[in-house]
């Protein structure tokens, strides 16, 4: 093999490892998977140590299955799932499980931060303070957990814990400190106003870099863990979303990237700084210098279809189960799903709203179920979709990257429902190529990340709307979208339940 980069993709649900030469042609890919613990409605934690874990295998297995020469291996950069706080203390040492985008435990922080900052917060971090952030995190393990507190020297976000443990430095890119919600982004520093008047120590936050500086060579007891060379170097890296928009070469407003993850999101580039959804939509720094994109945040998507394959269909591969779906109908032959099962971020922040099946028939089938489950996520998106295009927003085409693109029928039911073509990526991992975009920009490969992005994004098939569906889907939408006003209620009134039980 030639020299190749690492794309480090730590995902909620696993690590994938691509290895990507000179072409961008992916040469050989490992992934490993790792728990999600939920001790409590609401609650979803990880363990940093499983994510080094899994990424020391996944390279060890590149090495020893692929046969990857580790003298061949020139850089390394991430994508991170985005927001968990990882909280060190003076010596490095991990304080408590990481607490994830998808807890959403914070709802009295949020309202502080509310109450405390008002509409000074939206000017400050471009966004409104939602539980998934890192800040209210923050503020619940102060409020909530003091011993450790105390203790806190240093927060990180997840990739850049598995960063730290790599090369031994401390560090933070722009792309994912904006999701902190602790950034001005106006000045790109950390936030004097917010920490002090939160209570936040700012001596907590970390540098700050740019996603293609360099962070750093392997500590040689990582490269001899992992079995690397000690000569590869190692760069910042990005939020997923602004790596996965990166590897599907969202470099400008005419295109807008779906991703199916165990999230869903809904994002577009920016080139305006002052655009402004009113915090609707979340608002980042890009990993491409001075660029910007928001986006909407469906909570569960990939992990709502995960939830009932685990639950209703333990027996059936993953594969066989999606495609059990062109059984069905367009419209799943009347079953709506709504994936509210974890809460809801965009275009509704709502904690306590829970999901639904509407209109369950005695004639419905599994493959219904799983129609309703794939349809009710994408109607969620095209409820994002629907902020932009009442922006005057003029974009053609969608791009799908993520676990969710691995489909064909899903990506057909993307084109239908959102009626705009939808193109997928030769390799469906964007977020892993954007982070061996910014390795291969970081080395010295290409000039920028737009002349990495000419040579390493690959589109795949392009799939056009069918007229017919387009029309039968725009009528379920209208049902659907009564869904949340008509359950929120309901809602409430079952987790009240569940709190008192
Ligand atoms: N064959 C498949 N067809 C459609 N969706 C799939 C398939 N395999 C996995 N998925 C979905 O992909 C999601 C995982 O996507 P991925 O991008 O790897 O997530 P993450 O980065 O959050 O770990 C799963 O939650 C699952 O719903
Ligand atoms: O919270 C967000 C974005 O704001 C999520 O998109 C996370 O970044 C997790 O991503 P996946 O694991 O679903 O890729």
């Amino acid at each position: 093999m030639s020299a190749v980069v690492l794309g480090v993709d730590l995902g909620t649900s696993a690590v994938k490892v691509l290895a990507v030469d000179q072409s961008g042609t992916v040469v050989a890919e490992q992934s490993v998977g790792y728990d999600l613990q939920q001790p409590q409605p609401g609650y979803s934690e990880q363990r940093p140590e499983d994510w080094v874990t899994g990424v020391t295998q996944a390279i060890q297995q590149l090495i020893s299955n692929d046969h990857l020469n580790p003298d061949d291996v020139q850089g390394i950069s991430y994508s991170g799932q985005m927001h968990g706080l990882v909280l060190l203390d003076a010596a490095g040492q991990v304080l408590r499980p990481a607490i994830l985008w998808n807890d959403t435990r914070t709802t009295p922080q949020c309202h502080e931060i509310e109450r405390v900052l008002g509409d000074k917060f939206i000017e400050i971090t471009g966004n409104r303070p939602l539980e998934g952030f890192t800040l209210p995190k923050l503020l619940w393990v102060k409020e909530n957990e003091p011993e450790i507190w105390a203790k806190a020297a240093c927060f990180v976000l997840p990739k850049d814990y598995v960063r730290y443990r790599m090369t031994g430095q401390l560090a933070m890119d722009y792309s994912d400190a904006t999701g902190t919600v602790l950034l001005d982004v106006k000045t790109g520093q950390w936030s004097q106003t917010i920490c002090e008047q939160l209570g936040i120590p700012q001596r907590l936050c970390p540098p700050l870099m740019k996603s293609v500086d360099f962070a750093g060579n392997l500590t040689p007891k990582y490269a001899r863990a992992a079995g690397l060379s000690l000569t590869t170097k190692v760069y910042g890296g990005a939020a997923d979303n602004a790596a996965g928009a990166v590897g599907a070469g969202i470099l400008s407003e005419d295109k807008v990237m779906a991703s199916i993850g165990t999230s869903g999101v809904v994002l577009k580039y920016e080139d305006n700084p002052n655009t402004n959804y009113h915090g609707v939509l979340q608002f980042e720094d890009h990993a491409f210098p001075d660029k910007y994109y928001s986006m909407g945040v469906t909570l569960a998507a990939g992990y709502s279809l995960s939830w009932f394959k685990k639950t209703f269909a333990p027996d059936v591969d993953f594969k066989t189960m999606v495609e059990s779906a062109g059984q069905s109908t367009v419209g799943a032959n009347g079953l709506i799903f709504t994936p509210y099962i974890v809460g809801e971020r965009a275009p509704y922040a709502d904690a306590d709203i829970r999901g639904s099946f509407i209109g369950i028939d005695g004639t419905h089938q599994r493959y219904d179920f799983v129609r309703a489950v794939l349809e009710g996520i994408i109607f969620s998106f095209k409820d994002l979709m629907q902020i932009y295009e009442q922006h005057g927003s003029q974009f053609k085409t969608v791009v799908a990257i993520g676990g969710g693109a691995k489909s064909p029928l899903w990506l057909q039911i993307q084109a239908d429902i959102f009626n705009h073509p939808v193109v997928s990526l030769e390799n469906e991992q964007g977020p892993g190529m954007g982070a061996a975009m910014i390795a291969a920009t970081g080395l010295g490969w290409f000039d920028s990340m737009e002349a990495c992005a000419q040579t390493f994004v690959h589109y795949g098939k392009v799939y056009e709307p069918i007229a017919a569906h387009v029309a039968a889907y725009q009528q379920v939408d209208q049902v659907y979208r009564q869904v949340y006003p008509q359950t929120k209620g309901m809602s409430a009134a079952l987790m009240a339940y569940r709190r008192a039980d």
